[in-house]
């Protein structure tokens, strides 16, 4: 499939043929600790290797944490780099989670960082926040078309905190979050089969209690380590749960470092997502 359709139509394909989990690369230095490595750049380069040999040819979308990477300099971000091109070229989306937001001028140079396909850290898409205004996004919004990649915008995160700002009244009496889900419902109008604009809300939330009829994806962060599980879907999601990718960092990663064993972790949730969606009935 071209990398240039739209990153909404390669990512409807991947979790058709997939199915739509999505694991998150997080090298947190207790893990590195726990797989027998250093926390140096070697362990950092042998973590990352042995996660994305063992996942890329089966999930629908990895989630390197940017943050994991930057900890180490340009050092590591050169094992980022690297670990984009591999899972790519594996067959596996790439979803930057670098969770950036800025003016839109800025926010310019961040999409050109993760978003312009002759970037070092061209991904399939990129997390971004909305609370500078849904309008400073623009740049990535406009890059992402040009490109065929994606933009996932934070609605409802999975940590309680959170609440404070994203369930804010806004002026009009909708809270914060269903506004900016308006918006991506607003760039995603027409799209067909899936919009290239995604929401990120939280699986830990109970009932999301917004529309999420954004015709787009739906980013599921909060599985595994933050206590929420693949049955919880339905609840949170309710109909739009078949446009939900459910995403788990931790509860996956600990199995390291045996590469058959992030396997089994990793087929495990996707069973389960799969028979979750199923009983949905949606
Ligand atoms: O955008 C995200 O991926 C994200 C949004 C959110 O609301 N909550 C959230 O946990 N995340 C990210 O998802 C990952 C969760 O990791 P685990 O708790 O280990 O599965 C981390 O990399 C978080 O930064």
């Amino acid at each position: 499939m071209s990398p240039l359709e739209p990153f909404g139509t390669r990512l409807r394909h991947a979790m058709d043929t997939r199915g739509p989990l999505c694991v998150g690369i997080d090298p947190h230095a207790s893990l590195l600790t726990a797989w027998g490595l250093a926390d140096d750049v070697a362990g950092l380069e042998r973590f990352t290797r042995t996660a994305v040999e063992a996942l890329a040819d089966r999930v629908a979308v990895l989630k390197p944490q940017s943050a994991f990477f930057e900890r180490f300099g340009s050092r590591g971000i050169a094992v980022l780099e690297k670990a984009v091109e591999e899972a790519r070229a594996a067959g596996a989306l790439v979803l930057m989670d670098a969770k950036r937001g800025d003016i839109g001028s800025t926010m310019g140079a961040y999409a050109e960082t993760f978003l312009r396909k002759d970037s070092p850290l061209f991904s399939d898409a990129v997390t971004v926040s909305p609370y500078l205004g849904f309008g400073s996004l623009r740049p990535a919004l406009d890059q992402a078309v040009l490109s065929g990649s994606g933009v996932f915008v934070l609605a409802l995160t999975s940590n309680p905190e959170g609440a404070e700002v994203q369930r804010a009244t806004a002026a009009d009496g909708s809270s914060l979050a269903a506004v900016m889900l308006r918006h991506m419902a607003a760039e995603n109008e027409g799209a067909d089969p899936l919009g290239s604009v995604g929401a990120v809300v939280g699986a830990t939330l109970g009932d999301a209690g917004v529309d999420l009829a954004i015709n787009g994806p739906l980013l599921a962060p909060g599985i595994g380590a933050q206590g929420a599980t693949p049955a919880d879907l339905p609840r949170v999601f309710g109909a739009a749960v078949g446009n939900v990718v459910p995403s788990v960092s931790r509860g996956v990663l600990r199995h390291g470092p045996d590469a058959a064993a992030l396997r089994s972790a990793a087929d495990r949730f996707a069973d389960e997502v799969r028979e979750a969606v199923a009983s949905a009935g949606v």
